[in-house]
């Protein structure tokens, strides 16, 4: 297809482009037709004619390449965008830095640019002062990002390409401001000229590069649960369900529909569908704009290239897509609207992908016959290839200036072919080393008339209510919904979990081995028994709120990027989420540790009265929230897992040692931890209603009683009432080093108030630094 003479007007806040095209098929003669289309390029009422012609220019050629697909694209997947909630995107010289760790691997290659490239950084006519900041930061920040701008307009797949740990990732979190709160930005990110909103936020899908699913979900079950949370409320469920199933068909997934995603411990769905999941996850809110990280990266070249047609359907149902693809094959390569190549964090093209190879002939740099045009172009991005005027890192480093001049004088829009006059400028100047200055002058002027604008441009857009923002309330599902779905999603979650017979295995290995070794020694009276029966509660209380602590720290990391991930698409109220889960671990929590103490009580002979039973049985399970709440904490609050193991070691052994098992003279400067140890007020729990009104009996050896150094030794026996051995203990405390008497019914009542305070503070504290983990993205 080729284009005839255009025309170009504004209609409304669009571009209007008339085309005479010209179509030849095989054998047929040639057919010209006209065509108009819309372009979305917001416009203000004051634009001379002279300005609309040339943004018409630049879009037209792009205009052109979607004509040329038109044969081969896809058809739209789901329904279309509605023209009110389309949105162009627009970021505009974006820099960014992270902070450079002393020694990190990544600070010396920096380093080693800065020197070869001059130091040079973005110069925009004074919008930012990057050079200046990044030789103010060395040794504090690295700068990954540097002055990058482009746009992304409805029915456009943006993609962003370059080698590894070339800022694509950067990039494209913060155009869809998901950016770690460490990282320093500058540039604006407009959606049809306005700043995002929480509420805008959620017309935006994102796809992270890890696929953060829950393994144990089905696809169906995934995309469903989302699709309640997510849609609006007043949606009925019947449309829900519809919708779900129309994805999950749009996405060719139906064979996989009951098949959990799976993952490390149990297989499930394979990458590519597993990938296509987390697509369909953020199709459901039939976003305006929707970004992807790597969908590609992992999958093969015909699974890549489905993936890729579904972008394309996508965008072609009026939806802006911007992703980061890593290695595309050739063919791949082929089907990409628009490209991004960043080169450290630079760009070094910008423009229709299919213009590329065309690109970077005109400067020197031509695709090598029978080479792919995407390692070609990552190659030089890479500063991987030599020509015989440059050597590769030169190569490199030439192309970014030019890349820079180009940008600075076509400011958003990409480099056409008709562009070749320029480039060809563009490119003796910067071999002849001729400073830039007349482009910085256009550039003051072109950025000054393009902030005014878009001042005008925010001024009208919401004047005509041409906002991109859903309706309705911020929340797709009521509350009372959120903590349903997210209690019923909860528990289907823990379903392999609760039916594990590992788990139940090692519990009732554990409490047999328990039972044997401590086997009915608590049913005995004696002194020597009851010092034996403190070791078995010690270890009851031990085992179950230990392992419990270190079950949530392992497992909550990873369930907190889940969440971290879903509170970022503002699917629902952090406070309905934790509620939920918490109440859904109940279950789970309270089933497994049951047959342990079960068989420990019973194998040992703990006290045989219903009281005694339940009062042991609460403590301990009440005791493993406590325990589980610390894991979580520690889990939420430190995000390295190897240092958050050692600071649960640190705090587990400290507990441990005051708990008053282990140590029972603890020197008065270092006593006051045990009052902040749930274990001392646990074990007290124990102790007290194992012996709370006991008769127990001192047993001496008559033999011993000669010498002593041994007359103080406790022994068995079989029956001490009306032993002569044997004499009833009166202070029961003492003689079995405890720190609190067990006969004080308020020392317990304060024991499960201040275990019940443990609890409810470890689990506030597990919402705040949750809030505060997930605020900060
Ligand atoms: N949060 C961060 N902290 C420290 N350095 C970071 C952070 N995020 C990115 N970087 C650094 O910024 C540079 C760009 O990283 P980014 O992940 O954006 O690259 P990429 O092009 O997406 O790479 P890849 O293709 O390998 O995913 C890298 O050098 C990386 O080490």
């Amino acid at each position: 297809m080729s284009a005839g003479p255009m025309a170009a007007q504004r209609v409304g806040t669009e571009v209007a482009l008339d085309f005479l095209t010209t179509e030849s098929g095989q054998g047929e003669a040639e057919r010209v037709s006209r065509r108009r289309l819309q372009v979305c390029a917001p416009l203000p009422e004051s634009s001379p004619p002279s300005f609309i012609r040339s943004r018409a220019g630049s879009l037209a050629s792009s205009v052109l390449d979607g004509l040329d697909k038109v044969g081969v694209a896809p058809a739209p997947i789901l329904e279309e965008v509605p023209k009110a909630s389309r949105v162009c995107l627009e970021y505009q010289h974006v820099s960014a830095w992270v902070p450079a760790t002393a020694g990190s691997p990544g600070l010396l290659p920096d380093l080693r640019w800065l020197f070869k490239c001059g130091g040079k950084t973005a110069d925009h006519g004074g919008g930012s002062d990057s050079a200046s900041d990044a030789s103010e930061r060395p040794s504090k920040h690295r700068q990954i990002l540097f002055d990058v701008s482009g746009c992304c307009r409805p029915g456009e797949v943006l993609a962003l390409m370059g080698p590894s740990g070339s800022g694509k990732t950067s990039l494209l979190s913060i155009v869809g401001a998901r950016a770690q709160s460490h990282m320093r930005q500058e540039g604006t990110i407009a959606f049809n000229g306005q700043a995002l909103t929480k509420r805008l936020r959620r017309s935006i899908g994102f796809v992270l590069q890890d696929d953060l699913l829950y393994e144990n979900l089905t696809v169906y079950e995934t995309l469903y649960y989302a699709a309640v949370l997510r849609l609006p409320r007043d949606t009925p469920e019947a449309e829900k369900i519809a919708r779900v199933n129309a994805v999950i068909a749009a996405l060719g997934i139906d064979s996989c529909r009951d098949t959990i995603i799976g993952g490390h411990k149990r297989k499930g769905v394979s990458g590519g569908e597993r990938k296509r999941v987390s697509i369909g996850h953020e199709m459901l809110i039939n976003p305006s704009v929707l970004m992807l990280d790597e969908p590609t990266s992992g999958l093969d070249s015909t699974t890549a290239m489905h993936v890729l047609e579904i972008l394309r359907g996508l965008a072609t149902g009026g939806r802006a897509v911007i992703t980061t693809i890593h290695q595309p094959s050739s063919r791949l390569f082929q089907q990409l609207d628009k490209l991004l190549l960043l080169s450290q964090g630079r760009p070094m093209y910008y423009g229709r992908a299919a213009s590329a190879d065309e690109y970077f002939s005109v400067l020197g740099f031509p695709v090598p016959y029978r080479i792919n045009a995407a390692d070609h172009i990552l190659d030089l991005a890479s500063g991987d290839i030599s020509t015989p005027a440059r050597e590769g890192e030169d190569a490199r480093c030439f192309l970014v200036e030019c890349s820079e001049r180009l940008q600075r004088r076509h400011a958003l829009e990409g480099y056409e072919p008709h562009a070749q006059a320029a480039l060809l400028a563009v490119r003796s100047d910067v071999e002849a080393g001729r400073a830039d200055v007349p482009a910085a002058h256009i550039v003051a002027a072109e950025i000054k008339r393009l902030e005014l604008e878009a001042d005008h441009l925010v001024a009208e857009d919401v004047e005509s209510g041409h906002v991109a923002a859903p309706a309705g309330p911020r929340w797709g599902a009521s509350y009372a919904t959120q903590l349903r779905i997210l209690f019923t999603r909860a528990l289907v979650v823990r379903r392999f979990q609760s039916l594990s017979v590992q788990d139940i295995t090692q519990f009732i290995i554990i409490g047999l081995l328990t039972g044997c070794f401590w086997f009915q020694r608590a049913g005995k009276s004696t002194l020597a028994a009851s010092q034996d029966t403190l070791g078995l509660l010690f270890f009851e209380l031990m085992f179950v709120t230990f392992r419990t602590l270190f079950v949530a720290l392992f497992t909550w990391p990873e369930e907190m990027l889940i969440i971290k991930k879903e509170r970022a698409s503002g699917m629902y109220r952090l406070s309905a989420m934790y509620f939920a889960r918490s109440a859904a671990d109940l279950p789970l929590d309270f089933a497994i540790p049951t047959i342990f103490i079960l068989i420990v009580y019973m194998m040992g002979h703990l006290r045989y009265s219903a009281a005694a039973f339940f009062a042991n049985y609460f403590t301990v399970l009440l005791l493993a929230l406590v325990a589980q709440g610390l894991g979580l904490l520690i889990g939420t609050i430190v995000a390295v897992p190897k240092t958050a193991q050692t600071i649960a070691s640190i705090v587990v052994l400290t507990f441990v040692l005051t708990g008053g098992y282990f140590v029972r003279g603890i020197p008065v400067w270092i006593e006051w931890i045990k009052y902040i140890s749930f274990v001392y007020y646990g074990f007290s729990l124990l102790v007290h209603a194992e012996y709370q009104g006991r008769v127990i009996h001192s047993c001496v050896d008559p033999a011993l009683l000669s010498d002593p150094a041994a007359s103080s030794v406790q022994v068995d026996v079989h029956d001490p009432d009306g032993n002569p051995m044997c004499h009833p203990v009166a202070k029961l405390q003492a003689s079995l080093g405890l720190q609190q008497d067990p006969n004080d019914p308020n020392m317990q009542i304060l024991n499960g108030c201040a275990l019940l305070g443990w609890l409810l503070l470890y689990r506030t504290l597990v919402y705040v630094a949750l809030r505060w983990k997930t605020a900060k993205n």
